[in-house]
């Protein structure tokens, strides 16, 4: 699921230490006592093997003494090897649960924390970005138990150094050369289990395109949006096919880490076991000589098995920080990431409200990018304060892209913005928002009532029935609301239901294009305090009557406010103040519509097409011009 690339060592240790001192950060402001807690129970569960085998030693002694054969002198040990024993399952059953709890804490605030850096990003370049949102998508999986992970592997490693410390420092006692044996026996285990470490990481990174394109098209196949496509072309085969083929590709690659993973722990476990099978025949030979007693040889199989597991589980769990670390890497860089609109230089506040003489473009060159083509080659465009400008232009002209800059999701790459003569990159960005009202062309259809849907467009006026009412009547909503089962208060989605509500058809909607178009209208209208209102295709989706409507209530709103209008239908903005050709990245005429039609430029030219649309005879299409098919 990773696209970090396996780093060197030297880096990788450096990272992983970074990454380890972020969740621990994270876990200690989220849940402090619970994670001291774990320590003291982590600590525990270290020493429970190493006294329970120093605990048998002692009580094999005593059984096989002869001379002393009072009760009290060996069920005082077997009964501390019962307590151990009971505390040993008491701490593993209570570290579980802080455990869990300590990873719900801590995937709350690292939850929050991610979200709360994605909202605090002013522009959109970063979410359009697909490597950023690769990443994001990543964090926000790695947000859950990735900073728990690392941290519980931090743990594992600890305890594993308690039980390995605790095991050598009876193998000392009891033969030091036996702890040689052990130690260079671990050698190669822990060369091996970090060069498959390794290969993990790097197959983990080759898997994960495959594993995102398996998703996409798992998640396309249950898409509600691509269902009627999907259905109607027939791509339910081609796109099972691939999600299956992408899934095998995946398993293949799992399945030869999987095979090579079997050969060398299945080396490993073989040398271990003649490690130990050797330390053995040495133990029974010294009982027999008198070297060692019955007591010693238990203590002895212990801590070679101790002293064997407890490295195995130190080097696993530098393999799983290793792998969390990986996850936990996409949630550090979308929480570190710097805002994506430069700071002001010299910060200013807008004029208060109303706009007076209005916005200004000047030689503004935009693209998105700087292995992207220019979108806009130095527009200079005066939107005059309480006049209807209307941006008219082909498919992909640029638009959209002015629309955006003047919300300043992006700033321009040269050239800049006024609003009453400050540019715009010196405001406050939420500042410059708050004047704006906006139905983008691909708004907003939020699985919320369409009292909420209407009333986010003024978060602090969510609650205001009465206003959101005023503005459903302007808009022409009012009319479809009251016929919906709950009127405003009807859930319009079909998503958030439990089971006992499916049988109640009034729990929820589903809208017409149209109906959510007119509801996205109303909600940009619920912004008082705004200057400029954009409209972008605001009447793409609506019938002929609720167009005329529509544009009949913009006509009277026009009156005195600043308004930009895109339209592709030409005469929903023939009345406009001022119609703005852009094409080539430019302004290329501009005017009023009888002007503009006496010019015979390109504004001429489209509006005579659509026109002839509607001239019964009119010869369409051209000689030249694309034809459908037949
Ligand atoms: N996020 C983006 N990243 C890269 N290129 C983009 C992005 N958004 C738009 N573009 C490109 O910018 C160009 C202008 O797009 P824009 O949406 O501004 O055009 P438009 O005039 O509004 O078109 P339409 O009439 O089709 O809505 C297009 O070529 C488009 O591919």
């Amino acid at each position: 699921m990773s696209t970090a690339e396996p780093a060197p060592d030297g880096v990788a240790t450096q990272r992983l230490a970074a990454r380890l001192a972020e969740a621990a950060r994270l876990a200690w402001a989220s849940s402090r006592y619970l994670i001291l807690i774990r320590i003291i129970l982590t600590a525990v569960s270290g020493l429970v093997p190493v006294v329970a085998a120093w605990l048998t030693k002692v009580m094999l002694d005593r059984l096989a003494s002869t001379h002393t054969m009072q009760a009290r002198y060996f069920l005082g040990p077997a009964m501390a090897l019962a307590v151990v024993g009971v505390v040993g399952i008491v701490v593993a059953q209570i570290s579980g649960y802080v455990q869990r709890r300590m990873g719900r804490a801590v995937e709350v605030v690292a939850r929050e924390r991610l979200y709360q850096a994605v909202v605090g990003l002013p522009g959109l370049s970063r979410f359009e970005n697909p490597h950023f949102h690769d990443r994001l998508q990543m964090a926000g999986a790695a947000s859950g138990t990735g900073p728990t992970q690392l941290i519980e592997q931090v743990l594992a490693f600890g305890q594993g150094a308690l039980v390995v410390g605790g095991f050598v420092g009876t193998l000392l006692l009891l033969s030091p050369w036996t702890v040689v044996v052990v130690l260079i026996a671990a050698i190669p285990t822990l060369r091996a289990e970090l060069l498959l470490n390794r290969r993990r990481a790097q197959m983990m990174t080759d898997v994960g395109r495959s594993q995102r394109r398996e998703m996409f098209y798992a998640d396309l196949l249950t898409n509600v949006v691509a269902a009627k496509e999907i259905r109607l072309y027939g791509l339910g085969d081609l796109f099972r096919s691939r999600m299956v083929s992408e899934l095998r590709e995946v398993n293949s690659q799992h399945e030869r880490m999987d095979r090579r993973e079997i050969l060398v722990q299945g080396g490993l476990g073989l040398m271990g076991a003649l490690v130990a099978g050797g330390g053995l025949v040495w133990a029974v030979n010294a009982t027999r000589t008198g070297a060692l007693s019955i007591g010693d040889v238990s203590v002895f199989i212990a801590s070679v098995a101790g002293v064997q597991s407890g490295l195995g589980r130190l080097i696993q769990s530098i393999a799983g920080a290793y792998e969390a670390s990986l996850m936990f890497d996409h949630y550090c860089y979308i929480v570190k990431q710097s805002p994506d609109l430069p700071p002001a230089t010299d910060p200013k506040q807008l004029p208060a409200a109303p706009l007076r003489e209005g916005i200004e473009l000047r030689d503004v060159w935009f693209r998105y990018g700087d292995d992207l083509p220019w979108i806009l080659r130095g527009v200079n465009l005066k939107i005059p304060a309480g006049r209807a400008t209307a941006l008219v232009g082909l498919n992909g002209a640029g638009k959209s892209t002015i629309v955006k800059l003047l919300c300043r999701f992006y700033d321009p790459s040269r050239g800049a913005i006024y609003w009453d003569g400050i540019d715009i990159a010196q405001v406050p960005v939420a500042e410059l928002r708050r004047r704006i009202r906006a139905v983008f062309q691909d708004f907003m259809q939020y699985d919320l009532t369409v009292s909420e849907n209407i009333g986010v467009g003024d978060v602090v006026e969510l609650e205001n029935q009465e206003r959101i009412a005023e503005v459903a009547r302007s808009s022409g909503c009012h009319e479809f609301v009251a016929r919906l089962p709950n009127n405003y208060d009807t859930m319009l989605s079909r998503l958030f239901f439990g089971f006992a509500d499916k049988q109640d058809v009034s729990t929820g909607v589903v809208l017409s294009g149209g109906q959510w178009q007119r509801l996205a209208i109303a909600r940009a209208l619920m912004r008082q305090r705004s200057d400029l209102l954009i409209l972008d295709e605001p009447s793409a989706g609506l019938d002929a009557e609720a167009e005329y409507k529509l544009h009949r209530l913009l006509r009277d709103y026009r009156e005195g406010h600043t308004s930009i209008l895109i339209a592709h239908r030409l005469s929903t903005i023939r009345d406009a103040d001022n119609i703005v050709v852009i094409a080539d990245g430019k302004v290329s005429e501009q005017g009023r519509h009888g002007e503009l039609m006496n010019r015979c430029g390109m504004y001429a030219r489209l509006f005579s097409i659509q026109a002839s649309g509607y001239v019964e005879n009119s010869e369409f299409p051209s000689e030249g011009e694309p034809s459908l098919p037949v």
